[in-house]
């Protein structure tokens, strides 16, 4: 575990680590970015305040699908934050954290052949804004104040995941998510890497963790990649 006052991307980094070797359980976290990386080559604004940290994860041949690992990070933080006083966060497929259906969190997962680099960003006190979507923070909402300590927290409870995760596989993992995840028969709009757009009510998820959407004509949609959006 270590911090440093600033950096371009932690993902970056901990990706340049992985190649050099680093072993699981690795983790960095900057107090602030210059180079934020965020999904589908959106930048991730980083002021200082909040939470930039990722950590390395070595896939196993016997592990679930590496993609699965998006919920596990989600679960992860989901528990770190209602721990620290705030239950009421929920999870949109696959790993962005809401507050009132704002973004408070998200988490870039990156890989380099068995190496999946995990990294997470989380509005502890300050909501920068993204385009397209309503941001919130945790500002006052939390009994800790410093992203330090958000930090140490997450670092526990993503060990606690993991393990499950390689251990006993993806239905415990599914199971933590579903709970804290929209309600089933929420609409959702899914824009997916063609172009195109999918509409329907989510329905669960399939036993790999891809989402699945009830569409108007009463089929169902498993949608293994995109960027999920409440209607
Ligand atoms: O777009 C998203 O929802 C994912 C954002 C992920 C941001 C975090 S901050 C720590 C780590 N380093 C990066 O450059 N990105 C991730």
């Amino acid at each position: 575990m270590r911090t440093v006052a600033e950096t371009g991307s932690t993902n970056a980094d901990m990706l340049a680590l992985a190649a050099a070797g680093a072993p699981e359980g690795s983790w960095l976290r900057a107090e602030r970015q210059t180079a934020g990386r965020g999904r589908q080559g959106k930048a991730w604004s980083s002021p200082i305040g909040n939470v930039y940290a990722s950590t390395l994860v070595r896939v196993r041949a016997d592990d679930p699908p590496a993609a699965s690992l998006a919920l596990v990070c989600a679960v992860a933080l989901a528990d770190t934050i209602g721990t620290l006083g705030c239950p009421t966060v929920t999870i949109k497929w696959p790993n962005d954290l809401l507050l009132d259906n704002a973004k408070l969190a998200g988490i870039l997962l990156e890989r380099h052949g068995d190496a999946i680099v995990a990294g997470f960003g989380v509005n502890l006190s300050s909501h920068p804004s993204i385009e397209g979507r309503q941001t919130a923070s945790l500002a006052g909402r939390l009994w800790v104040h410093s992203a330090a300590e958000l930090f140490e927290h997450l670092v526990a409870d993503f060990a606690t995941w993991l393990e499950t995760w390689h251990r006993d596989g993806l239905p415990p993992v599914i199971a933590r998510w579903e709970r804290q995840a929209h309600a089933p028969g929420t609409p959702l709009i899914a824009n997916l890497s063609d172009g195109t757009s999918v509409a329907g009510k989510y329905d669960g998820l399939a036993s790999d963790g891809a989402l699945r959407l009830r569409l108007a004509d009463g089929t169902t949609r498993v949608i293994h990649a995109a960027d999920v959006f409440l209607v």
